[in-house]
């Protein structure tokens, strides 16, 4: 033999010189759920270990955050039924609980990066990211009204929105309306590719955000969503959002969609961000509370896998727990 691959995994000092990714809380983005009330801190009951803070609780979560090396979160508010509407009334509210959400975040620790979710659904009576009409979700009213609300999000002092509806040109449509209105700097994170996924039910739980059950409610997100079948698509969309003026784009959920993030990564030149979404931060707590799978080996295993796979940083449950192990 004149080659033995295992002289470079003799120990961990070779290991460490050599490994080629690593993954650090610079790249852990903190998704955090927000609820009205005071002194609120719930735990969702299919994601265990996870919670919906009220806003002064909120402010405790960010600065413990900061404090572990995490620099940036993405907020997203459960709004109260009587709230909702089939036109996103209170998601341009200048006083709603983002609104209200976002100004919390950044009175208490200015330099935390904060991204809002731009959506209809937590806001829709019917649970879904647009205005529905004769059963179908439209598309360029839908745009009109999202574009809206990030630059109400934008008002509110967020440093990036984050559409997630997938409706065709919302971010030519928020870029413009971020221009005309002065925000220059005020980013663009897109949810570019992302897949009809079955994995997003607990994040629809914590948000009481699923589709409605009702006749000409459409029961998925299949025409607007992408189809978990489709490669070529991914790059297709995220290159037309790049165009329409996204500085970050995304792909969503992670582990079961490494190979779209690598397409991406070979075919962009902007950051890209992974969504390590509920359902994948579910199935592994499930599994260890069975004894199934060591908890901490597979969540750094993922984590280092979706950065391997090309992600710039990653959108996780897991961004609290991971900078604490990697503070050990
Ligand atoms: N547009 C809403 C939105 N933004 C992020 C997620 C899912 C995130 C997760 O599962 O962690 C969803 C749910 C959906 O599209 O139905
Ligand atoms: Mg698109």
């Amino acid at each position: 033999m004149l080659k033995r691959n295992r002289r470079l995994r003799t120990n961990e000092a070779i290991r460490s010189l050599v490994r080629e990714s690593l993954v650090t809380p610079d790249d852990f983005q903190a998704p955090l759920f927000v609820v009205e009330g005071s002194g609120i801190k719930q735990e969702i009951a299919s994601m265990p270990g996870y919670y919906r803070y009220s806003l002064d609780l909120l402010k405790n979560e960010v600065q413990e955050l900061w404090s572990l090396g995490i620099k940036s979160v993405l907020l997203f508010v459960k709004v109260e039924a009587k709230l909702k509407d089939n036109r996103g009334t209170e998601a341009i509210n200048p006083n709603g609980l983002m609104q209200r959400a976002i100004k919390a975040v950044k009175e208490t620790l200015p330099e935390m990066i904060v991204m809002t979710d731009v959506a209809l659904d937590p806001y829709s009576e019917f649970g879904h990211d647009g205005i529905i009409e004769n059963g179908e979700v439209l598309n360029d009213p839908s745009v009109e009204v999202l574009a809206k609300m990030a630059l109400s999000h934008a008002e509110a002092g967020a440093d990036f929105v984050a559409p997630s509806d997938m409706m065709d040109g919302r971010i030519l449509a928020m870029r413009n309306i971020l221009e005309q209105n002065s925000f220059f700097n005020t980013g663009i994170m897109s949810y570019s590719a992302k897949y009809a996924s079955a994995f997003y039910g607990p994040f629809r739980d914590a948000l009481d955000s699923a589709p409605v059950d009702a006749q000409d409610i459409p029961k998925d997100k299949k025409t607007y969503q992408m189809d978990p079948s489709n490669r070529d698509e991914a790059i297709r969309e995220t290159l037309m959002d790049i165009d329409e003026g996204a500085d970050i784009v995304m792909v969503k959920p992670g582990l079961c969609y490494l190979d779209i993030v690598r397409d991406l990564k070979n075919n962009v030149n902007v950051p890209i961000s992974v969504y390590q979404v509920s359902g994948e931060y579910s199935m592994i707590k499930a599994a260890a509370e069975k004894g199934w799978l060591d908890h901490d080996a597979v969540v750094m295993e993922q984590l280092t896998a979706i950065k391997r796979a090309g992600a710039d940083f990653i959108s996780t449950y897991f961004a609290k727990y991971a900078a604490k192990l990697l503070q050990r």
